[in-house]
């Protein structure tokens, strides 16, 4: 198995601030990642190198092979191997544009022009991502009148478009209702379970946000990573009890997690 992401000694420093501290991690292909931490930990920052919108400040990171900032890497032949689906992406699209157009224009990297001239073969496949996303009855909607919901499921059909070796994933369930969640649970279960889908990093705050089929957890604390490796043997009551600062049990319902933190005496 090759590294689709490699960081060793990765540091993100801003205003003599390490936002991200020393880190090293690998993510082999075919692994689903989960990054777990509390607001303001670093995990957006994270995944923001994983995208390769960020370089480290020290350090050194490798994502599909390429060192980031090396000499001979071109970030813009590798972010259209990066799909990205987060809050920052969804700004940056415009709110007029129908669902179908916004997935079908990331075929060409683009946020915004719409043209009339693309080709069938990628009108059929944004089709299908976003049948696969449960949003054939929206393809006319425009983007912005989405609820939550179906804007996120938009967005991981816009992020899945150019045929992804990584698939990154911020948030995907932040705002949704327990209906909305679990719906989102259960498609994003699916693709971690397909063994052709790419290389999947989530993050998220909630355990239950985990789908079945993710196989690793990164846990991050101000900055610094507190466990990583496989969800069967990291994912512990003392780990997210450390990782969250305050005593947490966490316990596993059949292919689920779930979390509650010990009553007060
Ligand atoms: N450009 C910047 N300059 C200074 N500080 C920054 C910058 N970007 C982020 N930060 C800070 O870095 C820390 C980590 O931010 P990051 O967004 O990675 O956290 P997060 O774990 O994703 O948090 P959340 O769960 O709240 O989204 C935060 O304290 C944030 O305020």
């Amino acid at each position: 198995m090759s590294d689709v992401l490699e960081l060793v000694d990765v540091s993100v420093v801003r205003d003599g601030r390490a936002l991200v501290d020393e880190v090293s991690w690998s993510v082999k292909e075919g692994e689903r990642w989960v990054i777990l931490g509390p607001n303001g930990a670093g995990k957006t920052t994270l995944l923001n190198i994983a995208s390769s919108y960020l370089f480290p400040t020290n350090g050194t990171a490798h994502i599909l092979g390429e060192r980031l900032g090396g000499v001979g890497t071109d970030v813009f032949e590798l972010r259209p191997r990066i799909g990205m689906a987060g809050i920052a992406m969804a700004e940056k699209l415009p709110k007029r544009q129908t669902v179908l157009q916004t997935v079908l224009t990331a075929a060409y990297g683009m946020t915004a022009t719409w043209h009339e001239d693309y080709d069938p073969v990628d009108e059929e496949r944004a089709k299908a991502f976003l049948d696969r996303l449960g949003m054939n009855e929206y393809l006319d909607r425009k983007f912005g009148t989405l609820s939550e919901g179906e804007r996120k499921r938009t967005l991981i059909a816009r992020a899945m478009m150019t045929d992804p070796e990584l698939l990154l994933l911020d948030e995907p369930a932040a705002g949704l209702d327990l209906g909305g969640r679990e719906d989102l649970v259960r498609r994003l279960g699916r693709l971690a379970r397909d063994p052709y889908a790419p290389s999947m990093i989530m993050v998220t705050h909630h355990v239950e946000e985990i789908a079945p089929g993710f196989t690793h957890v990164l846990m991050i604390r101000q900055g610094k990573v507190l466990a990583a490796g496989p969800v069967e043997t990291e994912l512990t009551s003392r780990n997210l009890s450390l990782c969250f600062g305050l005593p947490l049990v966490v316990e596993r319902v059949a292919d689920r997690w779930t979390a509650h933190g010990l009553p007060l005496n």
